[in-house]
């Protein structure tokens, strides 16, 4: 990837489910090691883009490109392949398999597997709690527990750009901060990122932008120094902080 080259740029996507598309013609990008958040209400979208960005659903219209090569005829496997690594939201965790065979089984692709050992040195380090729990089956697993592991999972498969789906959803604040650092760290070595969260300052203490979504459409770019703060941001949507 050259410098300017951006990691996904997904232009004027349009998807859904049966005739509806909850996606109105969506353009983001994400630049090369940029983080970026997507925020919005629940329901409008954010868990759509990301499965059509990862063709878990299928892109209806508009064109999406990973390090500038549009995906469009790939499948979501192939999509995996070249790096693009979709953490969802609800972990998908086999309940019986170990925590240290789930992160083993996660390196399939050939690419993935052949950087297996430095991977799970780089995961376990970074989650200590898996690390010292690696003979623990998922499902023993704590929310945090596994939300750490489905992010470990991620980058087991090598990934060249990571997007996470809610990662902190019902942890407490002590958790959030744990995840908090690993995303820092992780995007510290210049991992493009694609965040969706509820959480405002969460999402807004580790991004460089964020997109705004509201009923499948994009309705603000915030770059975060522009100093835009959560209160500015809970009133675009509701009018008033004490919706928040
Ligand atoms: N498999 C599905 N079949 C039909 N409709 C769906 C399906 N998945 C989601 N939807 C609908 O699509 C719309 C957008 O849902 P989506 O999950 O993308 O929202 P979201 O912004 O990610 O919300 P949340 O933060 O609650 O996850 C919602 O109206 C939802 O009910």
């Amino acid at each position: 990837m050259s410098d300017a080259e951006n990691a996904l740029d997904v232009v004027e996507l349009r998807a859904g489910y049966d005739a509806y598309d909850v996606l109105q013609g969506i353009s983001i990008h994400v630049g090369p090691g940029e983080r970026v958040g997507l925020f919005g209400p629940n329901g409008h979208g954010k868990t759509t883009l990301l499965n059509a960005i990862s063709k878990i659903i299928p892109q209806r219209r508009g064109e999406v490109r990973f390090l500038g090569e549009p995906l469009g005829g790939l499948s979501a496997k192939q999509i995996v392949e070249r790096g693009l690594i979709h953490v969802a939201q609800a972990n998908h965790l086999f309940p019986d398999m170990e925590i240290l065979e789930t992160l083993e089984l996660a390196a399939y692709t050939r690419r993935a597997h052949s950087q297996r050992a430095k991977n799970l040195d780089y995961v376990l380090k970074l989650f200590p709690r898996l690390a010292e729990r690696r003979r623990q089956q998922c499902k023993t697993l704590s929310g945090g527990e596994r939300q750490m592991l489905s992010i470990g999972v991620g980058l087991m498969c090598a990934p060249r750009m990571l997007m996470l789906d809610e990662p902190t959803l019902g942890l407490s604040p002590k958790l959030k901060d744990e995840l908090a650092a690993a995303i820092d760290e992780i995007s510290s070595q210049r991992m493009p990122l694609l965040l969706v969260e509820q959480d405002i300052t969460f999402v807004l203490s580790l991004v460089d932008r964020m997109y705004l979504v509201d009923h499948g459409e994009i309705i603000r770019e915030i770059d975060r120094r522009s100093g835009v703060d959560h209160d500015e941001i809970m009133d675009m949507y509701f009018g008033g902080h004490e919706a928040r």
